[in-house]
């Protein structure tokens, strides 16, 4: 990679991720490993969000210890100050000082860990800089052992200068329509998998092995051109409850795309829409429903920086300096240069047609 811009924050970064994604391996494979899976309450799920969340803001410290640190970040400790949380507490401290002592780091005490939950409580805003953490995005991709991404992105006055995706269950090579047709859950451990995408603004997007301590440095770029819509995929959620699906489809109908689409937990879809797997990106919640910047920060820089255009769904760019929501029409969408006009014109006609 080049090393101008945000080259010690990215590097920071890209750390703070992957020991955050070892402790969600640990965490993922006790629950593979448990037959009782389904019986199983959400508790070691949330325990790894918790701990994840520890990693990233204890790492970024360590790794960053002259400049201020603010964070905006999907979890707090206040359920986990509770009383009745002990045994989570307890659970929560040791799995995080597993991977801290393996790292040859000293121990943390209990407190000192619900507090490095905690400096996750900024607002953001469109001053000074910020950290904005989901450190388990699509929990139930995580849980159903399919896919989920550790997110971090910085926020400086309220624009995403970086970003690093850290994708443990993404298969390495391209998704082809043969795995989007057979399965698109994508389930873990089937072929050779994790991936770490990080950009930084203006200086392009990278993927490399989540494992390992490299940075990223294959050069990505979304798919420049599609000559025939037919030929076109577009991405989606892996839940139905998450986007409306038949107002994809409908999109999709309107722009001529044919083939179905590619559904993925998480933001693990910004980084395959970054390498060019697929050429769409769709996303429209119920309405009601508000997005956290978390979900799309880290994101937005990567496709943004391998040649996307991100928006909502009226074409606006979207705006991440206005605190920990997102402000925004009707869902977000995000498409190569080339196709993104089209996009937004199919969404506007899908939505005229709705009235
Ligand atoms: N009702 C909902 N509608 C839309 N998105 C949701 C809803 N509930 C949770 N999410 C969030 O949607 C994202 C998952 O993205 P996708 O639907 O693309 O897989 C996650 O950030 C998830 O939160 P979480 O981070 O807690 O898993
Ligand atoms: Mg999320
Ligand atoms: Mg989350
Ligand atoms: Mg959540």
């Amino acid at each position: 990679m080049r090393t101008t811009g945000h080259e010690p924050e990215l590097q920071a970064a890209c750390k703070a991720v992957r020991l955050a994604a070892g402790l969600c391996q640990r965490v993922q494979q006790v629950l593979k490993d448990d037959e009782k899976t389904n019986k199983l309450d959400a508790s070691p799920v949330t325990i790894a969000d918790y701990g994840a969340q520890a990693l990233v803001a204890w790492s970024l410290q360590q790794s960053l210890p002259q400049q201020k640190f603010s964070m905006v970040a999907e979890e707090d400790a206040t359920d986990l100050r509770k009383e009745d949380a002990a045994d989570m507490v307890s659970s929560l401290s040791k799995l995080v000082n597993a991977v801290l002592t393996e790292q040859g780091a000293d121990a943390l005490r209990e407190g000192q860990i619900l507090d490095l939950i905690d400096t996750g409580s900024s607002e953001g805003g469109s001053q000074d800089r910020h950290w904005v953490l989901d450190p388990i995005d699509g929990t139930r991709g995580f849980v159903g052992m399919r896919q989920y991404a550790i997110c971090l992105g910085l926020l400086d006055a309220g624009k995403v200068v970086a970003g690093v995706l850290g994708c443990p269950n993404l298969p390495k090579a391209a998704i082809t329509d043969a795995d989007g047709l057979a399965g698109s859950a994508l389930r873990s451990g089937k072929a050779d998998v994790g991936c770490l995408f990080a950009a930084s603004r203006g200086n392009g997007a990278f993927v490399g092995s989540i494992a390992g301590d490299e940075m990223p440095s294959t050069r990505i770029n979304v798919q420049e051109q599609y000559s025939k819509p037919e030929e076109a995929r577009f991405m989606e959620s892996f839940e139905s409850r998450h986007s409306d699906f038949n107002f994809s489809g409908r999109v999709a109908q309107l722009l001529g795309v044919t083939k179905p689409p590619l559904r993925l937990d998480s933001q693990v879809k910004y980084g395959a829409l970054a390498r060019g797997d697929a050429a769409i990106f769709m996303r429209f919640p119920k309405k009601g429903y508000r997005e956290k910047i978390w979900d799309h920060c880290a994101g937005a820089v990567i496709v943004e920086e391998a040649g996307a255009i991100i928006s909502d769904a009226a074409g606006t760019p979207l705006d991440f300096g206005k605190g920990r929501f997102l402000d925004l029409q009707d869902g977000i969408i995000a498409a190569p240069a080339s196709i993104h006009p089209a996009l937004v014109k199919a969404v506007q006609e899908a939505l005229a047609q709705q009235e």
